[in-house]
């Protein structure tokens, strides 16, 4: 049975989420206590994939997961879910809310209930954790006294008890995450799929405009861009992009060759069936079809058929 990765221990969101991801095939799932290690594991090939938490529509990207996929040997998402997200108080039986001092979680969790916590928990002071399952179970070993984490994490740990549920700031929160693998065969395009990828441009007047341009020339959705610092030069940054579309579609095929030629470097993170299912929209001319007959008639203008 294929062991597949997750930001664990058991009782996370990305333990749902990767439920989730994988429950077209028998896989046997595998905690790793951070996204890096998680997904190092799949580099060794100790794993066949890893679920990681990519973006939350509250606090943005996971800048955990996005420096992961790219400091190493490349992998690809093969596939997106996207999880509501609520979070429940756990604590020891027989604490009160007004005796919390100390609440943990991850990061990412604590900022998304960071306007619950100031109203009804003002003088607790928070600690952030390696995950939510992690605050729970640290709340469990007497190391804190509260967690933020999933209402799932209380079958894991059941001498904690749940004293408020569904906390969120903002009610219809949600997270996406990925299925990552190694590089091997793509998914198929499905027409309602999603491209990612990395790239570095030169620090020279227009190049992101004129990186996004090759995009929208293409009439090509991008859904995400995000920056992070490429560490090792201050002022140099790597653009993640999210856009509508497979690799294996003529207009991002055409754009991406353009981005390889432009950028100093282009990382490709993977081409999967977005989570919504909602159709790509093509204008007709950036259309297979398009595509095809301008291909043709190069070919022909070339062979010296047409003048
Ligand atoms: O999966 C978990 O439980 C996590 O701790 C990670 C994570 C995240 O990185 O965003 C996942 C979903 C929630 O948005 C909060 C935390």
């Amino acid at each position: 049975m294929p062991q597949i990765a997750y930001l664990g221990p058991p009782g996370t969101f990305t333990e749902q989420a990767t439920r989730l991801l994988t429950e077209d095939f028998d896989a046997d799932l595998v905690p790793y206590e951070t996204v890096p290690l998680a997904l190092a594991a799949v580099r060794a090939g100790e794993v066949l994939a890893a679920g990681v938490p990519v973006e939350n529509s509250v606090e943005g990207s996971v800048p955990a997961t996005l420096d992961a996929l790219t400091t190493a040997e490349p992998l690809v998402a093969v596939q997106e879910a996207v999880l509501p997200v609520q979070f429940d108080l756990l604590a020891r039986p027989g604490v009160a809310l007004s005796e919390i001092g100390t609440v943990a979680s991850h990061p990412h969790a604590l900022a998304q209930v960071r306007s619950w916590l100031s109203e009804n928990m003002p003088g607790a002071r928070t600690r952030a954790t390696s995950s939510t399952a992690a605050a729970a179970a640290e709340v469990a070993a007497g190391e804190f006294d509260a967690a933020i984490s999933a209402s799932v994490a209380l079958d894991h740990y059941p001498s904690l008890v749940r004293l408020v549920g569904g906390i969120a700031d903002v009610p219809d929160a949600v997270t996406r995450f990925l299925l990552v693998r190694r590089p091997g065969v793509l998914p198929e395009p499905t027409g309602a799929d999603r491209t990612s990828l990395c790239a570095v441009i030169s620090d020279e007047v227009g190049s992101l405009v004129e990186m996004l341009a090759e995009l929208a020339l293409r009439g090509i959705n991008l859904s995400r861009i995000e920056s992070r610092p490429i560490k090792d030069r201050f002022g140099e940054y790597r653009f993640f992009l999210d856009f509508d579309g497979h690799v294996a579609d003529a207009r991002i095929g055409d754009a991406l060759t353009a981005l390889r030629r432009r950028c100093s470097s282009v990382r490709f993170l993977g081409s999967y069936p977005k989570a919504d299912r909602s159709p790509a929209s093509v204008r007709p001319s950036a259309s297979e079809q398009a595509f095809q007959t301008s291909a043709n008639w190069l070919e022909d203008l070339r062979a010296g058929r047409l003048a």
